[in-house]
């Protein structure tokens, strides 16, 4: 069964003609069916420099269709940033760079347990993914260290008043804790894409995740680095406590974002200091106490912030075949779903469950499970297409808020 996907790469823009209802009816078969081992079969250099890239699944494998999209989406995300980066008349090379995307994306995706495209969160994006996911657990990197050295005027700041946000600097001998989640939908890359590249100034790249137990696997972080126009770079944390308290952008204060992040940490990995992370919010707080502000304005209404527990795995590891080990420390949402998007989760709970969501397409599911098979009925609102799935059992189906 091929999963067609073709994308004509040009110059000025990138389309996508994904047939949305193959992808749902390719999801209807079982998932394990489902292969998104893209390849690209043919390339060609048209007149307009254009560069094509016909993808074609070349074997078998267990991924959902989710992750299938999730896949499609970030190579056209690639090809789309090369592209924008090379000069037009070396669409071959963009062509062969692209190869080397989609090898290392294949070799990323297909190494893990969980067949999944895992997404390394160190920043905002640990209290605010504001993607779709189904497994979040916690683990760090390493060869970094996280700082606050790049600029922002897009969500903590302005042009005129750039905030301060989190990136990661290059140490041999550093890591950085955070959340990997391993992420699911076509929505989730060009998300990812606009709020971190497009609007942050971020690029993408492909590191190995050590998660608290477990092999590590590879995931993709975003990283703000030198050559980037937001950059701001190091600085005395007094000054950059100063800049933080004085900034404010579309998403809200800059307090905010040290604050949360400071909290995240404290919670998660009490045992990891971030002592730059720590000074700065130190800082941050004695010039937010000298100046007489007040703090729950600049904390804002906290919405779409996700709060994170430890998923108690003890039941469902009593019954766990040893071989098997489940991969411990993972995370669940918690209530801070709104009520009307119930949770489906299939984990080990109810035989039969019943759940509802708003898809983060702006599509309407209704979703149970009965007994370990995931059945699901939905329609999607933006391309008109009521679509039937299956999922996994054991994976839990949430949506953002
Ligand atoms: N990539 C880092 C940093 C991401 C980040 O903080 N990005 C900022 C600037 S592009 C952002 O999205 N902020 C949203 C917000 O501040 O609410 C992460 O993994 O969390």
């Amino acid at each position: 069964m091929v999963l067609g996907c073709f994308f004509r790469l040009c110059t000025t823009k990138v389309n996508i003609n994904m047939h949305h209802t193959d992808l749902h009816r390719l999801g209807r078969s079982r998932l394990k069916r489902l292969s998104n081992t893209i390849s690209d079969k043919s390339y060609h250099k048209s007149r307009q420099n254009a560069c094509s890239i016909q993808c074609q699944h070349k074997s078998v494998l267990k991924i959902n269709s989710l992750t299938a999209s999730a896949c499609i989406n970030f190579l056209i995300a690639q090809a789309k940033c090369l592209l924008e980066t090379e000069t037009v008349d070396q669409s071959s090379d963009c062509c062969i760079r692209m190869n080397e995307k989609v090898a290392e994306l294949e070799s990323t995706v297909f190494s893990n347990d969980t067949k999944a495209l895992w997404v390394f969160a160190y920043g905002s994006l640990c209290w605010l993914p504001g993607f779709q996911f189904h497994k979040a657990v916690t683990g760090h990197v390493k060869g970094y260290n996280r700082r606050f050295w790049q600029g922002n005027t897009t969500h903590r700041g302005t042009e005129d008043k750039p905030g301060r946000v989190a990136t990661l600097v290059e140490d041999p001998v550093g890591s950085v804790h955070g959340l990997a989640f391993a992420i699911s939908g076509e929505a989730a890359i060009p998300y990812l894409s606009k709020r971190e590249c497009e609007l942050g100034g971020y690029i993408s790249q492909f590191t190995d995740f050590h998660p608290a137990k477990g092999q590590p696997f590879k995931v993709l972080l975003y990283v703000a680095t030198i050559k980037n126009p937001l950059w701001l770079g190091d600085g005395k944390v007094k000054d950059i406590a100063r800049q933080v308290t004085e900034s404010r952008g579309p998403s809200g204060h800059n307090v905010e974002y040290v604050v949360r992040l400071a909290n995240f940490m404290r919670e998660h990995f009490p045992e990891h200091p971030d002592h730059h992370l720590f000074e700065l919010e130190k800082d941050v707080l004695a010039i937010v106490g000298e100046k007489n502000m007040c703090l729950s304005k600049l904390m804002g209404t906290g919405q779409g912030c996700v709060k994170f527990v430890k998923k108690d795995h003890s039941a469902s590891n009593a019954n766990n075949d040893q071989n098997n080990p489940e991969r411990v420390d993972s995370f669940e949402h918690t209530t801070r779903v709104p009520e009307k998007t119930l949770r489906c989760s299939c984990r080990d709970e109810l035989p039969v469950q019943v759940g509802g969501s708003v898809t983060s397409t702006g599509g309407v599911a209704v979703h149970f499970t009965l007994l370990n098979l995931g059945l699901g009925l939905g329609f999607k609102c933006t391309d008109y297409a009521l679509y039937f799935f299956i999922f996994q059992s054991g994976e839990t189906i949430t949506t953002r808020p």
